[in-house]
Protein backbone atom coordinates (compact mmCIF):
# COMPACT_ATOMS: atom_id res chain seq x y z
CA UNK A 1 0.00 0.00 0.00
CA UNK A 2 2.86 1.97 0.79
CA UNK A 3 3.92 1.61 -2.76
CA UNK A 4 0.76 2.38 -4.25
CA UNK A 5 1.18 5.62 -2.62
CA UNK A 6 -1.67 6.15 0.23
CA UNK A 7 -1.26 8.44 2.67
CA UNK A 8 -2.31 6.63 5.78
CA UNK A 9 -2.13 3.07 6.81
CA UNK A 10 -4.72 2.38 9.48
CA UNK A 11 -2.47 -0.60 10.48
CA UNK A 12 -4.88 -2.15 12.82
CA UNK A 13 -6.51 -1.42 16.26
CA UNK A 14 -4.12 -1.92 19.23
CA UNK A 15 -5.99 -2.52 22.11
CA UNK A 16 -7.27 -5.75 20.15
CA UNK A 17 -4.61 -8.62 20.87
CA UNK A 18 -0.80 -9.07 20.98
CA UNK A 19 -0.88 -10.23 17.65
CA UNK A 20 -2.39 -7.46 16.49
CA UNK A 21 0.10 -4.79 18.49
CA UNK A 22 3.14 -6.90 16.72
CA UNK A 23 1.99 -6.43 13.35
CA UNK A 24 1.25 -2.70 13.97
CA UNK A 25 4.64 -2.84 15.46
CA UNK A 26 6.08 -4.07 13.11
CA UNK A 27 4.14 -1.66 9.79
CA UNK A 28 5.47 1.23 12.34
CA UNK A 29 8.75 0.31 12.13
CA UNK A 30 9.20 -0.73 8.69
CA UNK A 31 10.28 2.57 7.61
CA UNK A 32 7.18 3.90 5.01
CA UNK A 33 6.23 6.81 3.68
CA UNK A 34 2.93 6.77 4.96
CA UNK A 35 1.68 7.76 8.47
CA UNK A 36 0.94 4.36 10.21
CA UNK A 37 -2.39 4.93 12.31
CA UNK A 38 -4.30 2.87 14.71
CA UNK A 39 -7.98 2.65 15.34
CA UNK A 40 -9.01 3.82 18.89
CA UNK A 41 -12.25 4.10 21.46
CA UNK A 42 -12.02 7.25 23.53
CA UNK A 43 -10.22 5.02 26.20
CA UNK A 44 -7.02 5.87 27.80
CA UNK A 45 -5.60 1.81 27.24
CA UNK A 46 -6.79 1.66 23.94
CA UNK A 47 -4.69 5.09 23.18
CA UNK A 48 -2.18 3.22 25.25
CA UNK A 49 -2.05 0.61 23.43
CA UNK A 50 -1.48 2.56 20.47
CA UNK A 51 1.30 4.70 21.74
CA UNK A 52 2.90 1.42 22.67
CA UNK A 53 2.78 0.12 18.94
CA UNK A 54 5.23 3.08 18.18
CA UNK A 55 2.09 4.49 15.92
CA UNK A 56 2.12 8.31 13.99
CA UNK A 57 -1.41 8.84 14.80
CA UNK A 58 -4.90 7.84 16.37
CA UNK A 59 -8.27 7.26 14.56
CA UNK A 60 -10.24 7.87 17.58
CA UNK A 61 -13.75 6.88 16.87
CA UNK A 62 -16.40 8.28 19.18
CA UNK A 63 -20.50 7.19 19.08
CA UNK A 64 -22.40 10.36 18.39
CA UNK A 65 -26.09 8.94 17.10
CA UNK A 66 -28.35 8.70 19.79
CA UNK A 67 -28.73 5.66 18.94
CA UNK A 68 -25.42 4.06 20.09
CA UNK A 69 -25.17 6.50 22.93
CA UNK A 70 -28.11 5.39 24.49
CA UNK A 71 -28.26 1.54 23.59
CA UNK A 72 -24.62 0.64 23.28
CA UNK A 73 -22.59 2.89 25.74
CA UNK A 74 -26.00 3.27 28.04
CA UNK A 75 -24.19 6.97 28.37
CA UNK A 76 -25.21 10.35 27.22
CA UNK A 77 -24.37 13.12 24.40
CA UNK A 78 -22.82 15.24 27.64
CA UNK A 79 -20.44 12.54 28.98
CA UNK A 80 -19.46 11.06 25.36
CA UNK A 81 -18.77 14.64 24.43
CA UNK A 82 -16.83 15.11 27.81
CA UNK A 83 -15.04 11.93 27.30
CA UNK A 84 -13.77 12.58 23.11
CA UNK A 85 -12.34 15.71 24.35
CA UNK A 86 -10.50 14.31 27.01
CA UNK A 87 -9.00 11.03 24.90
CA UNK A 88 -8.48 14.06 22.29
CA UNK A 89 -6.20 15.88 24.65
CA UNK A 90 -4.64 12.70 26.04
CA UNK A 91 -3.47 11.82 22.65
CA UNK A 92 -2.14 15.07 21.76
CA UNK A 93 -0.07 15.19 25.12
CA UNK A 94 1.67 11.80 23.47
CA UNK A 95 2.27 13.45 20.77
CA UNK A 96 -0.17 11.51 18.43
CA UNK A 97 -1.81 13.29 15.46
CA UNK A 98 -5.50 12.77 16.20
CA UNK A 99 -7.92 11.76 13.77
CA UNK A 100 -11.52 12.14 15.64
CA UNK A 101 -14.21 9.83 13.94
CA UNK A 102 -18.02 10.28 14.39
CA UNK A 103 -19.12 7.09 14.85
CA UNK A 104 -22.92 6.11 13.26
CA UNK A 105 -22.75 10.20 11.87
CA UNK A 106 -25.31 9.20 9.06
CA UNK A 107 -27.73 9.02 11.71
CA UNK A 108 -26.92 11.46 14.42
CA UNK A 109 -28.35 14.73 15.15
CA UNK A 110 -25.58 16.93 13.23
CA UNK A 111 -25.71 19.90 15.31
CA UNK A 112 -24.63 17.50 18.55
CA UNK A 113 -21.88 16.04 15.96
CA UNK A 114 -21.21 19.52 14.80
CA UNK A 115 -20.68 20.38 18.88
CA UNK A 116 -18.24 17.24 18.89
CA UNK A 117 -16.73 18.41 16.31
CA UNK A 118 -15.71 22.16 16.91
CA UNK A 119 -15.20 20.77 20.97
CA UNK A 120 -12.35 18.39 19.85
CA UNK A 121 -10.90 20.90 17.49
CA UNK A 122 -10.66 23.15 20.35
CA UNK A 123 -9.07 19.76 22.30
CA UNK A 124 -6.28 19.91 19.50
CA UNK A 125 -7.69 17.33 16.98
CA UNK A 126 -5.85 17.76 13.92
CA UNK A 127 -8.77 16.12 11.46
CA UNK A 128 -12.30 14.98 11.37
CA UNK A 129 -13.89 12.01 10.07
CA UNK A 130 -17.51 11.55 9.19
CA UNK A 131 -18.61 7.80 9.67
CA UNK A 132 -21.46 6.31 7.42
CA UNK A 133 -21.20 2.70 10.14
CA UNK A 134 -24.15 1.18 8.36
CA UNK A 135 -24.13 2.34 4.69
CA UNK A 136 -27.07 4.50 4.54
CA UNK A 137 -26.08 7.59 3.00
CA UNK A 138 -27.25 8.84 -0.68
CA UNK A 139 -24.98 10.89 -2.33
CA UNK A 140 -27.15 13.87 -2.69
CA UNK A 141 -27.15 13.92 1.14
CA UNK A 142 -23.40 13.51 1.67
CA UNK A 143 -22.92 16.44 -0.64
CA UNK A 144 -25.52 18.53 1.94
CA UNK A 145 -23.27 16.92 5.01
CA UNK A 146 -19.71 17.78 3.36
CA UNK A 147 -20.79 21.36 2.23
CA UNK A 148 -21.80 22.21 5.84
CA UNK A 149 -18.58 20.54 6.99
CA UNK A 150 -16.31 23.27 5.47
CA UNK A 151 -17.06 25.37 8.26
CA UNK A 152 -14.93 23.87 10.52
CA UNK A 153 -12.09 24.34 9.16
CA UNK A 154 -10.06 21.36 9.62
CA UNK A 155 -9.57 18.52 7.03
CA UNK A 156 -12.59 16.06 7.39
CA UNK A 157 -12.30 12.15 6.34
CA UNK A 158 -14.82 10.39 4.94
CA UNK A 159 -15.50 6.49 6.06
CA UNK A 160 -18.46 4.61 4.26
CA UNK A 161 -19.87 0.91 4.06
CA UNK A 162 -21.35 -0.80 1.16
CA UNK A 163 -24.37 -2.00 3.49
CA UNK A 164 -26.60 -0.53 0.13
CA UNK A 165 -23.63 -0.92 -2.56
CA UNK A 166 -23.64 2.88 -2.14
CA UNK A 167 -19.88 3.33 -0.72
CA UNK A 168 -18.24 4.45 -3.53
CA UNK A 169 -20.81 6.81 -4.64
CA UNK A 170 -21.25 8.31 -1.11
CA UNK A 171 -17.29 8.45 -0.90
CA UNK A 172 -16.68 10.69 -4.10
CA UNK A 173 -19.76 12.68 -3.33
CA UNK A 174 -17.95 13.64 -0.34
CA UNK A 175 -14.34 14.21 -1.98
CA UNK A 176 -16.48 16.23 -4.77
CA UNK A 177 -18.36 18.42 -1.59
CA UNK A 178 -14.94 18.92 0.67
CA UNK A 179 -14.05 15.65 1.83
CA UNK A 180 -9.85 15.60 2.00
CA UNK A 181 -9.85 12.33 2.68
CA UNK A 182 -11.41 8.97 2.08
CA UNK A 183 -11.21 5.85 4.22
CA UNK A 184 -11.00 2.99 1.57
CA UNK A 185 -9.93 -0.70 1.54
CA UNK A 186 -8.17 -2.64 -0.90
CA UNK A 187 -11.19 -4.82 -2.76
CA UNK A 188 -13.59 -2.95 -0.56
CA UNK A 189 -12.95 -5.34 2.40
CA UNK A 190 -14.69 -5.17 5.59
CA UNK A 191 -17.14 -5.56 8.28
CA UNK A 192 -20.21 -6.97 6.77
CA UNK A 193 -20.79 -5.79 3.02
CA UNK A 194 -17.60 -4.48 3.82
CA UNK A 195 -15.99 -0.52 2.77
CA UNK A 196 -15.60 1.44 0.38
CA UNK A 197 -13.17 -0.19 -2.17
CA UNK A 198 -9.67 1.76 -2.89
CA UNK A 199 -9.59 0.68 -6.63
CA UNK A 200 -13.11 2.10 -7.33
CA UNK A 201 -12.56 5.50 -5.84
CA UNK A 202 -9.34 6.26 -7.42
CA UNK A 203 -10.51 4.90 -11.13
CA UNK A 204 -13.83 6.70 -10.71
CA UNK A 205 -11.16 10.21 -9.72
CA UNK A 206 -8.76 9.60 -12.43
CA UNK A 207 -10.66 8.82 -15.12
CA UNK A 208 -14.47 9.96 -14.69
CA UNK A 209 -13.10 13.56 -12.99
CA UNK A 210 -9.74 13.55 -14.39
CA UNK A 211 -8.42 13.75 -10.41
CA UNK A 212 -4.82 12.78 -10.51
CA UNK A 213 -4.38 11.35 -7.27
CA UNK A 214 -1.20 10.40 -7.09
CA UNK A 215 -2.00 6.45 -6.56
CA UNK A 216 0.10 4.12 -9.18
CA UNK A 217 -3.00 2.79 -10.58
CA UNK A 218 -1.02 0.22 -12.68
CA UNK A 219 -0.04 -1.46 -9.21
CA UNK A 220 -3.43 -1.71 -8.15
CA UNK A 221 -4.45 -5.48 -9.61
CA UNK A 222 -1.44 -6.95 -8.05
CA UNK A 223 -2.26 -5.47 -5.05
CA UNK A 224 -5.70 -6.79 -4.98
CA UNK A 225 -4.42 -10.40 -5.85
CA UNK A 226 -2.01 -10.43 -2.91
CA UNK A 227 -4.82 -9.23 -0.70
CA UNK A 228 -6.60 -12.13 -1.87
CA UNK A 229 -4.31 -14.74 -1.32
CA UNK A 230 -2.88 -13.33 2.02
CA UNK A 231 -6.66 -12.42 3.32
CA UNK A 232 -8.33 -16.18 2.29
CA UNK A 233 -11.33 -13.67 0.84
CA UNK A 234 -11.70 -14.28 -2.51
CA UNK A 235 -12.51 -11.16 -5.14
CA UNK A 236 -16.19 -11.58 -6.81
CA UNK A 237 -15.27 -11.99 -10.70
CA UNK A 238 -17.14 -9.64 -11.45
CA UNK A 239 -15.65 -6.79 -9.31
CA UNK A 240 -15.14 -3.51 -10.62
CA UNK A 241 -11.52 -2.73 -11.39
CA UNK A 242 -10.27 -6.10 -9.89
CA UNK A 243 -12.60 -8.86 -10.60
CA UNK A 244 -11.24 -11.70 -13.12
CA UNK A 245 -14.08 -10.57 -15.70
CA UNK A 246 -13.20 -6.91 -15.53
CA UNK A 247 -11.45 -6.83 -18.32
CA UNK A 248 -12.80 -10.24 -19.62
CA UNK A 249 -15.05 -9.94 -22.92
CA UNK A 250 -17.48 -12.80 -24.54
CA UNK A 251 -20.45 -11.58 -26.20
CA UNK A 252 -19.84 -11.53 -29.99
CA UNK A 253 -21.16 -8.12 -30.45
CA UNK A 254 -18.55 -6.63 -27.86
CA UNK A 255 -15.67 -8.20 -29.29
CA UNK A 256 -16.84 -7.30 -33.01
CA UNK A 257 -17.04 -3.99 -31.34
CA UNK A 258 -13.60 -4.03 -29.61
CA UNK A 259 -11.69 -5.35 -32.54
CA UNK A 260 -12.58 -1.85 -34.12
CA UNK A 261 -11.78 -0.05 -31.33
CA UNK A 262 -11.18 -1.09 -28.06
CA UNK A 263 -13.11 1.44 -26.18
CA UNK A 264 -16.39 0.95 -27.86
CA UNK A 265 -16.66 -1.80 -25.13
CA UNK A 266 -13.44 -0.44 -22.32
CA UNK A 267 -14.10 2.65 -20.59
CA UNK A 268 -10.67 2.23 -19.73
CA UNK A 269 -7.70 1.18 -20.52
CA UNK A 270 -6.33 -2.51 -19.02
CA UNK A 271 -2.85 -1.87 -18.78
CA UNK A 272 -3.76 1.05 -17.05
CA UNK A 273 -4.56 -0.88 -13.68
CA UNK A 274 -1.87 -3.15 -14.60
CA UNK A 275 -4.08 -5.84 -16.24
CA UNK A 276 -4.50 -7.46 -19.96
CA UNK A 277 -7.86 -7.59 -21.90
CA UNK A 278 -9.22 -11.03 -22.48
CA UNK A 279 -11.24 -12.58 -25.00
CA UNK A 280 -13.22 -16.24 -23.88
CA UNK A 281 -15.00 -18.34 -26.33
CA UNK A 282 -18.52 -19.36 -25.23
CA UNK A 283 -22.18 -19.56 -26.52
CA UNK A 284 -22.01 -15.96 -27.28
CA UNK A 285 -19.43 -15.71 -29.27
CA UNK A 286 -19.79 -14.63 -33.07
CA UNK A 287 -17.59 -15.32 -36.26
CA UNK A 288 -15.12 -12.14 -35.06
CA UNK A 289 -14.30 -13.74 -32.06
CA UNK A 290 -13.85 -16.79 -33.10
CA UNK A 291 -11.78 -15.75 -36.14
CA UNK A 292 -9.39 -13.66 -34.14
CA UNK A 293 -8.67 -16.57 -31.71
CA UNK A 294 -8.20 -18.95 -34.73
CA UNK A 295 -5.66 -16.46 -36.17
CA UNK A 296 -3.74 -15.81 -33.13
CA UNK A 297 -2.98 -19.68 -33.27
CA UNK A 298 -1.75 -19.20 -37.19
CA UNK A 299 -5.24 -21.24 -38.11
CA UNK A 300 -6.79 -19.66 -41.31
CA UNK A 301 -10.36 -20.98 -42.38
CA UNK A 302 -12.54 -20.22 -45.27
CA UNK A 303 -16.05 -18.53 -44.54
CA UNK A 304 -18.06 -22.32 -44.58
CA UNK A 305 -15.44 -23.75 -42.33
CA UNK A 306 -15.58 -20.73 -40.10
CA UNK A 307 -19.17 -20.64 -39.57
CA UNK A 308 -18.96 -24.42 -38.87
CA UNK A 309 -16.07 -23.68 -36.10
CA UNK A 310 -18.93 -20.82 -34.53
CA UNK A 311 -21.64 -23.43 -34.37
CA UNK A 312 -19.46 -26.00 -32.53
CA UNK A 313 -18.25 -23.32 -29.90
CA UNK A 314 -21.81 -22.61 -29.23
CA UNK A 315 -23.00 -25.94 -28.72
CA UNK A 316 -20.07 -26.28 -26.20
CA UNK A 317 -20.70 -23.15 -24.31
CA UNK A 318 -24.91 -24.89 -24.73
CA UNK A 319 -23.87 -27.14 -22.68
CA UNK A 320 -21.99 -25.22 -20.03
CA UNK A 321 -18.72 -25.45 -20.78
CA UNK A 322 -15.92 -22.57 -20.79
CA UNK A 323 -13.97 -23.33 -24.25
CA UNK A 324 -10.32 -23.20 -23.99
CA UNK A 325 -7.66 -22.69 -26.24
CA UNK A 326 -7.37 -26.26 -26.67
CA UNK A 327 -10.54 -26.49 -27.45
CA UNK A 328 -10.86 -24.15 -29.98
CA UNK A 329 -8.18 -26.05 -31.60
CA UNK A 330 -9.56 -29.61 -30.89
CA UNK A 331 -12.62 -28.40 -33.08
CA UNK A 332 -10.90 -26.59 -35.79
CA UNK A 333 -8.97 -29.66 -36.42
CA UNK A 334 -11.79 -31.76 -36.76
CA UNK A 335 -13.65 -29.13 -39.04
CA UNK A 336 -10.13 -28.93 -41.31
CA UNK A 337 -9.91 -32.54 -41.06
CA UNK A 338 -6.46 -32.25 -39.55
CA UNK A 339 -5.02 -35.18 -38.03
CA UNK A 340 -2.32 -33.58 -35.38
CA UNK A 341 -1.01 -36.25 -33.18
CA UNK A 342 -0.38 -35.72 -29.63
CA UNK A 343 3.16 -35.86 -28.99
CA UNK A 344 2.55 -36.68 -25.46
CA UNK A 345 0.78 -40.00 -24.27
CA UNK A 346 -0.10 -40.74 -20.66
CA UNK A 347 0.31 -44.85 -20.31
CA UNK A 348 0.69 -44.64 -16.32
CA UNK A 349 -0.05 -42.33 -12.98
CA UNK A 350 0.58 -43.78 -9.83
CA UNK A 351 0.28 -41.25 -6.42
CA UNK A 352 0.97 -42.03 -3.19
CA UNK A 353 -0.70 -39.31 -0.78
CA UNK A 354 -1.33 -39.49 3.08
CA UNK A 355 -1.26 -38.74 6.70
CA UNK A 356 2.82 -39.73 6.86
CA UNK A 357 3.96 -39.45 3.64
CA UNK A 358 5.49 -37.10 1.57
CA UNK A 359 2.87 -36.78 -1.53
CA UNK A 360 4.95 -38.67 -4.71
CA UNK A 361 3.57 -39.34 -8.04
CA UNK A 362 5.21 -41.82 -10.78
CA UNK A 363 4.03 -41.64 -14.34
CA UNK A 364 4.53 -42.97 -17.29
CA UNK A 365 4.61 -41.23 -20.44
CA UNK A 366 5.13 -42.09 -24.29
CA UNK A 367 6.90 -39.22 -25.45
CA UNK A 368 7.73 -38.67 -29.68
CA UNK A 369 7.25 -42.89 -29.58
CA UNK A 370 9.69 -43.35 -26.64
CA UNK A 371 9.06 -44.95 -23.22
CA UNK A 372 9.74 -42.14 -20.42
CA UNK A 373 9.56 -42.59 -16.60
CA UNK A 374 9.82 -40.39 -13.81
CA UNK A 375 8.83 -39.70 -10.48
CA UNK A 376 8.09 -36.11 -8.57
CA UNK A 377 7.13 -34.72 -5.54
CA UNK A 378 4.82 -32.02 -4.14
CA UNK A 379 2.44 -30.50 -1.34
CA UNK A 380 -0.06 -32.54 -2.68
CA UNK A 381 -1.11 -35.21 -4.75
CA UNK A 382 -1.78 -33.02 -7.58
CA UNK A 383 1.27 -30.81 -7.34
CA UNK A 384 3.33 -34.32 -6.90
CA UNK A 385 1.71 -35.94 -10.31
CA UNK A 386 1.89 -32.56 -12.20
CA UNK A 387 5.73 -32.11 -10.98
CA UNK A 388 6.52 -35.79 -12.60
CA UNK A 389 4.76 -35.05 -15.54
CA UNK A 390 6.95 -31.73 -16.07
CA UNK A 391 9.82 -33.70 -15.39
CA UNK A 392 9.17 -36.75 -17.90
CA UNK A 393 8.99 -34.05 -20.61
CA UNK A 394 11.35 -31.06 -19.40
CA UNK A 395 14.53 -32.74 -21.96
CA UNK A 396 12.06 -31.85 -24.76
CA UNK A 397 10.54 -28.66 -23.70
CA UNK A 398 9.96 -25.77 -21.37
CA UNK A 399 6.93 -25.73 -20.08
CA UNK A 400 5.24 -23.55 -17.43
CA UNK A 401 2.26 -24.53 -15.39
CA UNK A 402 0.87 -20.71 -15.05
CA UNK A 403 -2.28 -20.97 -13.56
CA UNK A 404 -4.10 -24.14 -11.87
CA UNK A 405 -8.41 -23.74 -11.37
CA UNK A 406 -10.25 -26.21 -10.52
CA UNK A 407 -13.96 -26.08 -9.94
CA UNK A 408 -16.25 -28.92 -8.14
CA UNK A 409 -19.09 -29.12 -10.85
CA UNK A 410 -21.51 -31.01 -8.78
CA UNK A 411 -22.27 -31.37 -5.22
CA UNK A 412 -20.65 -33.73 -2.43
CA UNK A 413 -17.48 -36.07 -2.03
CA UNK A 414 -18.33 -37.59 -5.81
CA UNK A 415 -18.33 -34.06 -7.07
CA UNK A 416 -17.53 -33.56 -10.61
CA UNK A 417 -14.59 -31.50 -11.18
CA UNK A 418 -13.02 -29.25 -14.02
CA UNK A 419 -9.61 -28.20 -14.17
CA UNK A 420 -8.32 -25.41 -15.98
CA UNK A 421 -5.01 -24.27 -16.48
CA UNK A 422 -2.93 -22.19 -18.52
CA UNK A 423 0.23 -23.48 -19.88
CA UNK A 424 3.27 -21.51 -21.38
CA UNK A 425 6.33 -21.86 -23.82
CA UNK A 426 8.29 -18.74 -23.52
CA UNK A 427 5.70 -15.66 -24.39
CA UNK A 428 3.12 -18.35 -25.61
CA UNK A 429 0.28 -19.13 -23.57
CA UNK A 430 -2.69 -21.82 -23.72
CA UNK A 431 -5.65 -22.69 -21.82
CA UNK A 432 -6.45 -26.32 -21.67
CA UNK A 433 -9.16 -28.54 -19.24
CA UNK A 434 -9.52 -31.81 -17.78
CA UNK A 435 -12.97 -33.09 -15.85
CA UNK A 436 -13.50 -36.07 -14.27
CA UNK A 437 -14.82 -37.41 -10.81
CA UNK A 438 -10.66 -38.08 -10.01
CA UNK A 439 -8.78 -34.54 -9.06
CA UNK A 440 -5.57 -35.77 -9.92
CA UNK A 441 -6.42 -37.13 -13.15
CA UNK A 442 -8.67 -34.09 -14.15
CA UNK A 443 -5.32 -32.17 -13.48
CA UNK A 444 -2.53 -34.69 -15.83
CA UNK A 445 -5.43 -34.66 -18.49
CA UNK A 446 -5.68 -30.72 -18.65
CA UNK A 447 -2.04 -30.38 -18.40
CA UNK A 448 -1.31 -33.07 -21.19
CA UNK A 449 -3.55 -31.45 -23.25
CA UNK A 450 -1.98 -27.82 -22.47
CA UNK A 451 1.35 -29.42 -23.43
CA UNK A 452 0.51 -31.26 -26.56
CA UNK A 453 -1.38 -28.21 -27.61
CA UNK A 454 1.62 -25.93 -27.21
CA UNK A 455 4.33 -29.06 -28.72
CA UNK A 456 2.08 -28.50 -31.79
CA UNK A 457 1.80 -24.81 -32.23
CA UNK A 458 5.61 -24.82 -31.84
CA UNK A 459 5.96 -27.30 -34.38
CA UNK A 460 3.98 -25.30 -37.14
C1 LIG B 1 -17.27 1.12 13.90
C2 LIG B 1 -16.09 0.46 14.46
O1 LIG B 1 -15.89 0.43 15.63
S1 LIG B 1 -15.08 -0.28 13.34
C3 LIG B 1 -13.75 -0.95 14.24
C4 LIG B 1 -14.12 -2.17 14.94
N1 LIG B 1 -12.92 -2.65 15.54
C5 LIG B 1 -12.95 -3.44 16.60
O2 LIG B 1 -13.99 -3.83 17.12
C6 LIG B 1 -11.59 -3.82 17.13
C7 LIG B 1 -11.56 -5.22 17.64
N2 LIG B 1 -12.31 -5.31 18.88
C8 LIG B 1 -11.86 -5.97 19.99
O3 LIG B 1 -10.82 -6.60 19.99
C9 LIG B 1 -12.70 -5.90 21.22
O4 LIG B 1 -14.05 -5.62 20.89
C10 LIG B 1 -12.16 -4.80 22.20
C11 LIG B 1 -10.77 -5.20 22.68
C12 LIG B 1 -12.10 -3.42 21.49
C13 LIG B 1 -13.09 -4.63 23.38
O5 LIG B 1 -13.30 -5.90 23.94
P1 LIG B 1 -14.22 -6.10 25.27
O6 LIG B 1 -13.68 -5.25 26.35
O7 LIG B 1 -14.28 -7.56 25.49
O8 LIG B 1 -15.64 -5.46 24.90
P2 LIG B 1 -16.74 -5.95 23.85
O9 LIG B 1 -16.11 -6.24 22.55
O10 LIG B 1 -17.59 -7.05 24.43
O11 LIG B 1 -17.67 -4.66 23.71
C14 LIG B 1 -17.22 -3.45 23.19
C15 LIG B 1 -17.09 -2.39 24.28
O12 LIG B 1 -16.62 -1.17 23.68
C16 LIG B 1 -17.59 -0.11 23.90
N3 LIG B 1 -17.49 0.75 22.74
C17 LIG B 1 -17.88 0.49 21.48
N4 LIG B 1 -17.55 1.50 20.68
C18 LIG B 1 -16.93 2.41 21.46
C19 LIG B 1 -16.32 3.65 21.22
N5 LIG B 1 -16.26 4.14 19.99
N6 LIG B 1 -15.77 4.35 22.25
C20 LIG B 1 -15.81 3.82 23.52
N7 LIG B 1 -16.33 2.63 23.80
C21 LIG B 1 -16.89 1.95 22.79
C22 LIG B 1 -18.90 -0.87 24.05
O13 LIG B 1 -19.87 -0.10 24.70
C23 LIG B 1 -18.45 -2.05 24.90
O14 LIG B 1 -18.21 -1.57 26.20
P3 LIG B 1 -18.57 -2.44 27.56
O15 LIG B 1 -17.74 -3.68 27.43
O16 LIG B 1 -18.16 -1.55 28.64
O17 LIG B 1 -20.03 -2.70 27.44
C1 LIG C 1 -15.15 3.70 12.44
C2 LIG C 1 -15.93 2.78 11.68
O1 LIG C 1 -15.42 1.79 11.21
C3 LIG C 1 -17.32 3.09 11.40
O2 LIG C 1 -17.93 3.84 12.14
O3 LIG C 1 -17.84 2.56 10.43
Amino acid sequence: MDELGVDVIEAGSAITSDGERESIRAIASAGLNAEICSFARAHRKDIDAALDCDVDSLHLVVPVSDLHIERKLRSDRESVLRKAVEATEYAKAHGLIVELSGEDASRADLDYLESIYRATIEAGADRLCFCDTVGVLLPERTAEIFQRLRSLGKPVSIHCHDDFGMATANTVAALRNGAMQAHVTINGLGERAGNTSLEEVVMCLENLYGIRTGIKCNLLYQISRVVSKKTGIPVAPNKAIVGENAFTHEAGIHVHGLIADTSTYEPMRPEQVGRKRRIVLGKMSGRAAVELALREFGITVNEEQLNEIVSRVKELGDKGKRVSDADLQSIADTVLSRELKPRVLLEELTVVSGNRVTPTASVKLILDGRETLEAGAGVGPVDAAVNAVRRAISGVTDIRLEEYHVDAITGGTNALVEVWVTMAIGDRSITARGAGADIIMASVEAVLEGINRLMLLEDR
